[in-house]
């Protein structure tokens, strides 16, 4: 039994044709397809737009071909850069010219039921899209599978909920970039796969956005499902544990709930801080999380917080977390990120020359999200302007990126940043009170606004409360001292050191 509910996020190509949701769509015949699209508008541009997240497929029993694109911006460009020679492909590879529709994949419907737990009580407030796995022709179970081998086990992805954005194929740990950022959090999912769960349980993976957490997840279930075939892996967003749980109480089914949920071999939860300030769900989530661990269930879970700092979680819930492995992602250094720009190029099937790697690697620093994005907005100047790939594409590209970027690391991102650590009021930050708990977040708020914002010490004074220059001098120096004697903080749960608290925020602030 899978559950399907999650977030939407960077999309891969998705696990089923469009076109398995009206019709079995012949492998060969979409590869064809995609053949002649390529040989009609050059490979880079091929590799640009019709590369991840774009299928091509025949539906309608043969009547019509469906171009299923990630986003609104892909099927314009691709419905207005290439409609011709999309129909000129079918026409080949068919032998009849046939209609042709471009559909968002979120925007799609699901046609073709999947099995799911049926979780996810639609709200009006959902704005996440409904996320439904299509498997032409495979009957709908209505039990749990019992744990029986896979012949493939990659042939069988219905076995697991897609998560989050959903129609697509799981990132693999194999494609995951690793760096010295990143290298214990990998090294533990490797492991986790590896004992399944019996060298600690659970893993507990946390870190900023767009830093690789949900890809490590869905790593984790794929490499689980390989290494171990029988095992029922259920792969939810913390989201869809809390509408489940919700919907299952209005409709007083909560014992399908709890057996669905506490039945599972291997259980992955998404953005488990969204369980924050909801007692409820976390009291059931607790129950389903013991049921589990007393059966030695691998539990895998991410967060952008620590378990310590992720706000109105009960204690009971954080230290289950902490009982087993807790691992931090940070930012990538720029060699990693080089090596991640390369990677993504590469799967592409395009070649960026080293400078504008070096280029993009070396300005573009918060996420690997943005990462991708500033790749993708590269490869699109090229094709659109019909220039090759090169500096001056690629400073046309992230220009503005780049400007705004390091313009954007002001006096309010960082007070924010440090308002959000450590949870304290700006009002209160730039108050007069000396209390440790306001004082030491204005002295770091101080240190990073100078290092950062590139500003005087009288501007930083003023922002802060309207304090002289010497106060924000002092203050820096202060930190600075910190940071030499590698002194130890009792400022906030979860981070030993000023070092580390420092490392946070300034990977929160994408410096
Ligand atoms: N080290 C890496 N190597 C290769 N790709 C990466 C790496 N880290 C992140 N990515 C890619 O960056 C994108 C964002 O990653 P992901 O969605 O896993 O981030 P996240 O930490 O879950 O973010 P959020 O907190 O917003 O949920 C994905 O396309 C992912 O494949």
């Amino acid at each position: 039994m899978v559950g399907t509910t999650g977030k939407t996020k960077g999309r891969e190509r998705p696990a089923t044709a469009p076109g398995a949701v009206r019709t079995a769509v012949s492998h060969a015949q979409e590869e064809a397809l995609r053949t002649a699209v390529a040989e009609r508008i050059g490979e880079n541009r091929f590799g640009l737009w019709f590369g991840e997240g774009v299928r091509l497929g025949v539906v309608d029993d043969g009547d019509a071909v469906e171009v299923l694109v990630p986003n609104a911006y892909f099927r314009d460009r691709i419905r207005g850069g290439f409609a011709a020679s999309v129909a000129a492909a079918v026409e080949q590879v068919i032998g009849r010219a046939l209609p042709v529709s471009y559909s968002v994949q979120d925007e799609a419907e699901p046609r073709h039921e999947t099995e799911a737990i049926p979780e996810r009580p639609a709200t009006s407030d959902d704005r996440r899209p409904k996320v439904t796995v299509p498997i032409p022709g495979a009957p709908r179970p209505s039990t749990a599978p019992a744990e029986r081998p896979a012949a493939d086990p990659a042939a069988q992805p219905h076995r697991f909920s897609a998560p989050p954005g959903s129609a697509r194929v799981l990132r693999k740990l194999d494609d995951f970039v690793v760096g010295p950022a990143t290298q214990m959090a990998y090294a533990a999912a490797r492991e986790m796969v590896r004992s399944a769960g019996r060298s600690f349980n659970p893993l507990f993976l946390h870190g900023g956005v767009g830093l690789g957490k949900t890809h490590m997840l869905e790593g984790i279930v794929l490499g689980m499902r390989q290494a171990h075939p029988g095992l029922n892996v259920v792969h939810v967003t913390a989201e869809g544990f809390t509408n489940g749980f919700l919907e299952a109480m209005r409709t007083a089914s909560l014992s399908g709930f709890r057996s669905r949920h506490r039945g599972v071999n291997v259980l992955v939860v998404d953005d488990v801080h969204f369980l924050a300030s909801k007692r409820a769900t976390q009291e059931e989530f607790l129950h389903t999380f013991n049921a589990l661990i007393e059966r030695g269930v691998p539990i895998i879970l991410s967060s952008d917080q620590h378990p310590r700092r992720i706000a109105k979680l009960t204690d009971e819930l954080a230290t289950r977390f902490l009982g087993g492995m807790v691992v931090k992602l940070d930012a990538p250094d720029v060699e990693t990120r080089k090596a991640i720009v390369r990677a993504k190029a590469k799967a592409r099937g395009v070649e960026v020359p080293a400078a504008v790697v070096d280029f993009i690697a070396e300005n573009v620093k918060a996420s690997v999200r943005e990462l991708e994005g500033a790749l993708q907005s590269v490869l699109a100047h090229a094709s659109l302007s019909n220039r090759p790939i090169g500096m001056a594409v690629a400073k046309a590209a992230l220009g503005e990126t780049i400007r705004c970027t390091s313009q954007s690391i002001a006096l309010r991102d960082v007070e924010k940043s440090v308002c959000g650590h450590f949870q304290v009021e700006a009002d209160d930050l730039k108050s007069g009170s000396r209390v440790r708990t306001l004082a030491y977040p204005r002295m770091l708020a101080m240190y990073l606004a100078r290092k950062h914002a590139g500003a005087s010490y009288s501007e930083i004074g003023r922002y802060f409360g309207g304090r002289n220059h010497s106060t924000v001098m002092s203050a820096e120096k202060k930190v600075v001292a910190w940071l030499k004697d590698d002194v130890r903080s009792p400022l906030l749960p979860g981070f030993d050191s000023v070092v580390d608290i420092l490392a946070d925020l300034e990977s929160t602030l994408g410096a």
